[in-house]
């Protein structure tokens, strides 16, 4: 495998450290660049970054200097990691397309764009073939043009995972009722005010978390659509263009911020389309042994095991279970008959690894290996 030179812009925040973190000891990407606000430019990375990480600055990101956010300060990298602010990253990720990057993003901006791919690399990897449909699109506009692939909100990335194992092995999921207690570090930093989330639950996280989590899983447990126009029900529409079809799963989800720092726990109730409902035995089995093709192609952060199932009745707890396979896979636990629904059990992902940063490492692995990536031609 080549070298790759990558960049992180957000570098300074939290899911930027985390990118760091993974960067730094990475068998082919390698840490070139880092990219900031104008409160961070200019200054050595270690000097200016409120390092909140329990593992010291990596050693190649140290003294490098931080960036403005703009391809021309990205020289010789041929990937861009973004832990952007979402007030800002839209604009920017669509500068470094525009300029023969890959971009591979946290934020939300353009997650519902028709033509890109939204992510979650433990399970839709498959939708990256759209992407010679979203550079065909760019051709005259940005001839030296590269693409952007974003990962989903983490609350949505860790449910998504036992979701698309049970529609793999049950067919079509018709409901599924979600309630998150999400960890403060999802809120970045300084996140909620001690004052607020001390001895305390908040039963709203802004931002449309809910409505994020409810849309983002009808994209990714989709499928791509036909690109030559046949009618297919809930596809979404560009140029005239079925691209992709959305999930029929009908999602209603609460999502609270508790006081935990790591790691979103998400209790969930499926209903399945089909009569009679599966087992609960065979539940279990099936989330026991899923698979995905990031394992497959051997892709160097995939875990071992996508869904780590516990038997234990008090598992899984972010506290206990949020490090293991240093947080690159989703914990479930307590899978049970639900009266209401099918099935109801727990999951346990943490945010700021497979629900970030880890997310999109993956998927870059994913499309190194299935040939996206190609030594740019144009600024760099
Ligand atoms: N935290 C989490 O668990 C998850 C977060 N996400 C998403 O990832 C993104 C980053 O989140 P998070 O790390 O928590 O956020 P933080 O607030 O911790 O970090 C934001 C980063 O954006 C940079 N930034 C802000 N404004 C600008 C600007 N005008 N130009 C260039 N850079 C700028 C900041 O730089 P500076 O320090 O210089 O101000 C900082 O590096 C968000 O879009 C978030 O929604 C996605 C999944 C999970
Ligand atoms: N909003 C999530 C973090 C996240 O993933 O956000 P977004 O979907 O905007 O990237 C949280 O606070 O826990």
């Amino acid at each position: 495998m080549r070298t790759i030179n990558v960049g992180v812009l957000g570098a300074t925040g939290t899911v930027g450290q985390r990118f760091i973190l993974l960067l730094g000891t990475h068998p082919y990407f390698r840490l070139h660049a880092l990219g900031a606000s104008a409160r961070s430019v200019g200054h050595r990375y270690s000097d200016i970054t409120a390092w909140k990480q329990t593992q010291p600055i990596p050693v190649i990101a140290k003294d490098l200097i931080v960036q403005p956010c703009s391809p021309e300060h990205f020289k010789d990298v041929e990937i861009v990691f973004s832990g952007l602010d979402a007030e800002v990253a839209g604009g920017i990720e669509l500068a470094f397309r525009h300029a023969g990057f890959a971009v591979f993003s946290n934020a939300k901006n353009h997650r519902r764009d028709p033509t890109v791919p939204l992510i979650v690399p433990l399970v839709n990897t498959s939708h990256l073939a759209i992407l010679p449909y979203q550079q065909s699109l760019l051709l005259d506009s940005h001839p030296n043009h590269g693409f952007i692939v974003t990962n989903a909100n983490c609350a949505a990335t860790g449910c998504a995972v036992p979701l698309a194992a049970l529609q793999r092995a049950f067919g079509p999921i018709e409901s599924a009722m979600i309630t998150t207690m999400q960890a403060i570090s999802g809120a970045g930093y300084p996140g909620v005010p001690s004052m607020d989330i001390f001895d305390n639950v908040i039963p709203y996280i802004g931002g449309g978390e809910e409505d994020k989590l409810e849309w983002e899983l009808s994209k990714i447990l989709g499928d791509i659509g036909d690109q030559d126009g046949k009618v297919i029900e809930l596809a979404v529409e560009s140029n005239n263009v079925k691209l992709f079809v959305l999930s029929g799963i009908r999602v209603s989800a609460a999502c609270n911020r508790v006081p935990v720092l790591e790691g979103h726990t998400e209790c969930v109730s499926v209903r399945f389309a089909r009569r009679p409902a599966p087992k609960v035995e065979d539940v279990i089995k099936v989330l026991k042994s899923y698979t995905c093709e990031a394992q497959s192609l051997k892709c160097p952060s995939a875990p071992k095991h996508a869904l780590i199932v516990h038997d234990e009745q008090d598992r899984p707890q972010p506290r206990l279970d949020r490090d293991v396979q240093s947080g690159a896979g989703v914990s479930v636990g307590r899978v049970r008959e639900c009266k209401v629904m099918d099935i109801k059990f727990v999951l346990m992902a943490n945010n700021v690894a497979i629900g970030a940063a880890t997310s999109s490492l993956i998927n870059a692995e994913v499309a190194v290996e299935k040939g996206y990536i190609h030594p740019p031609t144009s600024v760099n």
